[in-house]
């Protein structure tokens, strides 16, 4: 496994990757990795020649300096992991080294950035969209692997690549979910424990909301339920609980078994703020 540091560095191993008529795959990561990480790094390495993971805590997608400072660093701990994995490279750059000055371009992805995640966090899927495009312009893999976890950041994307025609395949992997149901993160190694267990209640109102649309429940019932639920837990405060169409993103205000559906959910947990969401009607 190599670690490569500059997208200059990278340009050789591309070259001669090019010359052997290599397929490249990419794992965009901010680190910290756990084994959701690794389900993208498995199924890149089961369908690419070259797996390359980059590691890269994106300064620009954060809207909230104190989750920035803390967004947790464990870089050895990840290099041990992917080279267990058999990943071939990765790509750890700086942070001057990807912006030696601050981007003056930015990315408006429409009604995207008034929902959800978009609506919440001014400014990250601008931050989002430009990392992920200069990892594309560095590394210029032919596969890019997403979770689901982080559902419109993968529509974004997906928009992105349509948008400027880029030359790359996306590749959704499902959420990997701890054995009592929530959805893994980075961010959970700093839930304490009574947070922790609170952290249940994503993954717990989802699952019961969408038993209760699939019994012919009103959405709008459901959702005062849910906000009830919330409201009963001292350590967690929701930001949203929206039934969605999982492709445009757009809010429904009842259920519909005809159409695509997916709940998504944010919430704090005492200082750490979670995501989740979880398919209906596919
Ligand atoms: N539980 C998971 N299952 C599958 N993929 C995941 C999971 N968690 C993260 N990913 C994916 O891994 C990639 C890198 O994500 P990232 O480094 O932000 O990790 P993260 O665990 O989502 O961190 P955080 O939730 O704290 O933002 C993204 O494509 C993300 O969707
Ligand atoms: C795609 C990504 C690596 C860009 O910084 C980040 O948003 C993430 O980890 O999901
Ligand atoms: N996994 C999405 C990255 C972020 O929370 O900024």
């Amino acid at each position: 496994m190599q670690v490569v540091y500059t997208g200059a560095d990278w340009q050789k191993y591309w070259l001669n990757s090019l010359k052997n008529d290599k397929s490249i795959g990419l794992v965009p990561t901010m680190g910290a990795l756990h084994e959701g990480h690794l389900d993208l790094v498995r199924k890149a390495k089961s369908e690419c020649d070259i797996v390359v993971v980059s590691v890269f805590v994106n300064p620009t997608q954060f809207n909230n300096q104190e989750d920035f400072d803390n967004y947790p660093n464990t870089l050895e701990a990840d290099l041990a992991k992917l080279k267990e994995e058999k990943v071939d490279f990765v790509f750890v750059p700086n942070t001057e080294n990807i912006y030696p000055e601050k981007p003056q371009l930015s990315i408006d992805f429409g009604n995207l950035e008034t929902v959800l995640e978009g609506a919440f966090r001014p400014g990250h899927f601008n931050g989002v969209g430009i990392i992920v495009s200069k990892l594309f312009n560095i590394i210029r893999p032919h596969k890019a692997y997403f979770g689901q976890k982080d559902l419109q950041q993968t529509g974004i994307i997906k928009r992105l690549v349509k948008d400027l025609s880029m030359n790359v395949q996306l590749v959704i992997v499902p959420t990997r979910r701890e054995q009592d149901g929530l959805a893994m993160s980075s961010r959970n190694m700093r839930l304490s424990t009574d947070e922790r267990q609170q952290a249940l209640i994503l993954i717990n109102s989802l699952e019961k909301a969408k038993q209760e649309l699939l019994t012919g429940k009103a959405w709008f019932e459901i959702q005062n339920q849910i906000n009830h639920d919330f409201e009963e837990m001292p350590l967690a405060s929701l930001e949203y609980f929206e039934l969605i169409h999982p492709e445009s993103f757009t809010r429904y205000s009842a259920f519909d078994a005809n159409q695509k559906s997916s709940i998504c959910v944010a919430a704090y947990v005492g200082k750490i703020r979670l995501i989740d969401n979880l398919p209906i009607i596919l």
